[in-house]
């Protein structure tokens, strides 16, 4: 079964985000040119309107394959704080308003969870990653990531609500997802462990 020299497209104008998905796919499903945003003509990207990471996620990457052509991938992830009731969820990206801004976001956050002590600061990110070929085929599947926000921003990796983010796995040690080695950051995100479950359904669709 060979991928080599298929295409694909992904759906998504966040850079660092971006970033991640290429590095997981190119390992776990290798041969194939991922192209982006900037390598196809404009077309009209859908508003994120759903009330799921799976419903948004859908979007984007319909979306992609009914404008390019090609099998797409895309990602609608967040942060979902117990405190907060699963907020700020599907709207993490605009928590802060539409400007998209991680430092106003986390600097918001941080506010509303002042007065949560320690015992009540837990917190996962979900990301849903959906995969639709031309042919109608689409799959969606999605990833957790559970863990701690912490009370102030630490470290320069990752993106987004990394810098107050603390992964149950590295508890012990309290550093943020922005602190560990990117390939740390892959082998246990809510993004690592969605894009290793569709990766073989990718590379079986691509193989078809
Ligand atoms: O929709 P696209 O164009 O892919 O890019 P986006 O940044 O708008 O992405 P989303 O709509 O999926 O919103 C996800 C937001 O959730 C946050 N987020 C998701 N995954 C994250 C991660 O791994 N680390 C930190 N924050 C994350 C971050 O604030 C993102 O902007
Ligand atoms: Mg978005």
């Amino acid at each position: 079964m060979s991928t080599e020299g298929a295409r694909i497209f992904l759906a998504s104008r966040n850079a660092k985000k971006i970033a991640e998905m290429e590095r997981i796919l190119a390992e776990h499903v290798p041969d194939v040119q991922v192209l982006g945003l900037d390598d196809v003509d404009d077309y009209d990207e859908p508003a994120e309107d759903e009330a799921t990471f799976e419903g948004n996620a859908l979007l984007k990457a319909r979306a992609g394959a009914a404008a390019t052509g090609l099998p797409s991938i895309a990602d609608d992830s967040g942060l979902c704080v117990d405190a907060l009731n699963g907020m700020p969820g599907v709207l993490s990206a605009r928590w802060a308003g539409r400007m998209k801004s991680d430092t106003a976001n986390n600097e918001l956050l941080l506010d509303q969870l002042h007065d949560v002590p320690d015992a009540r600061r837990g917190a996962h990110f979900r990301c849903a990653v959906a995969w639709v070929m031309p042919d109608g085929t689409e799959r969606v599947v999605e990833g957790r990531m559970p863990g701690r926000v912490i009370r102030e921003m630490r470290g320069s990796g990752g993106f987004g609500y990394d810098v107050l983010f603390v992964p149950d796995e590295y508890a012990t040690s309290g550093l943020t997802s922005a602190e560990i080695l990117p390939q740390e950051k892959d082998r246990i995100s809510h993004r690592g462990r969605a894009l290793r479950e569709i990766a073989p359904l990718v590379a079986a669709d691509l193989a078809q």
